[in-house]
């Protein structure tokens, strides 16, 4: 293992930085730091901190947070929480990214119901992004969501995402068309490749206007991906991830020794 001390930060060509741990254990103390660190300068600065969540592997490895030293530390009362995707199924369905994040984080945290902003899932997909979409415009006439200044799309504090083997990052698949939608903050897919096929998804201006961009990569089965996403310069398209690239904020990804098992070091300096 040659590309990073672990959980030293590499830079990555304009990618962003690269932390490698030694193990999940180790990844999940330090995103527990970094997102509490995170919360208190930005809760200083203007009084909230909006997070943004995925679904998936992501959300066990927030585990160290409800944990002490962080549990304590962190002023939940004022953090907003969002999902950068998720399922159009009832929030009781086993496949819901809300049920996933109540279970695993948000009953584990005093953060106001009120602050918990889960989808309509009485609506259709269409429908659902929609309301999301209002319900965000609102967030930003009431200054809890900020707007970037720089691309006028809404500028959240931190956005948590996950990578899937195929790329993908949030709802938008490779090679579909949402992945270049540049108008809409909120759309729907009805066709995803992975189950279930119905889910709404914020957009990429979106995602990049964001201030915090982590990305959140464990275990071997991302392997190739990585090496892929980090690596190679011989495909011309990019992968949904590679359109990762916050206009004005920070990317940092989290990833452990088997997700990074396939990077060769020199590549990456
Ligand atoms: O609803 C979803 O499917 C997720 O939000 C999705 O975008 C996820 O973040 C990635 O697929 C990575 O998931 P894993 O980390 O579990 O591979």
């Amino acid at each position: 293992m040659n590309q990073a001390a672990m959980g030293e930060a590499t830079s990555v060509k304009d990618k962003g930085k690269l932390l490698v741990f030694e193990n999940e254990e180790e990844l999940m103390v330090a995103l527990a730091k970094y997102t509490s660190e995170l919360s208190e300068k930005i809760v200083k600065e203007r009084g909230a901190f909006t997070v943004v969540l995925s679904g998936g592997s992501l959300i066990k490895c927030l585990g160290k947070l409800v944990e002490p030293p962080f549990f304590d530390s962190v002023e939940w009362a004022r953090w907003h929480i969002f999902w950068v995707d998720e399922r159009v199924v009832p929030l009781d369905h086993p496949e819901s990214n809300y049920k996933l994040a109540y279970d695993g984080f948000l009953s584990k945290v005093p953060i106001p119901p009120g602050h918990v902003y889960a989808i309509n899932d009485s609506l259709s997909p269409e429908d659902a992004a929609d309301d999301y979409e209002t319900g965000l415009k609102q967030l930003v006439h009431s200054g809890v969501v900020d707007i970037s200044a720089v691309t006028s799309f809404p500028n959240f504090d931190l956005m948590l995402l996950g990578m899937g083997p195929d790329g993908h990052v949030a709802s938008l698949f490779p090679g579909h068309h949402l992945i270049h939608e540049n108008q809409r903050w909120v759309t729907y897919i009805k066709d995803s490749p992975k189950p279930p096929p119905e889910r709404i998804t914020f957009t990429f201006p979106v995602i990049n206007s964001a201030s915090n961009i982590a990305l959140v990569i464990v275990g071997a089965g991302k392997a190739d991906m990585m090496k892929r996403v980090l690596c190679d310069e011989q495909h011309s398209d990019l992968l949904p991830v590679q359109m990762v690239s916050p206009v004005h904020g920070e990317l940092v990804w989290f990833t452990d020794k088997e997700a990074s098992s396939k990077l060769p070091g020199s590549s990456l300096l």
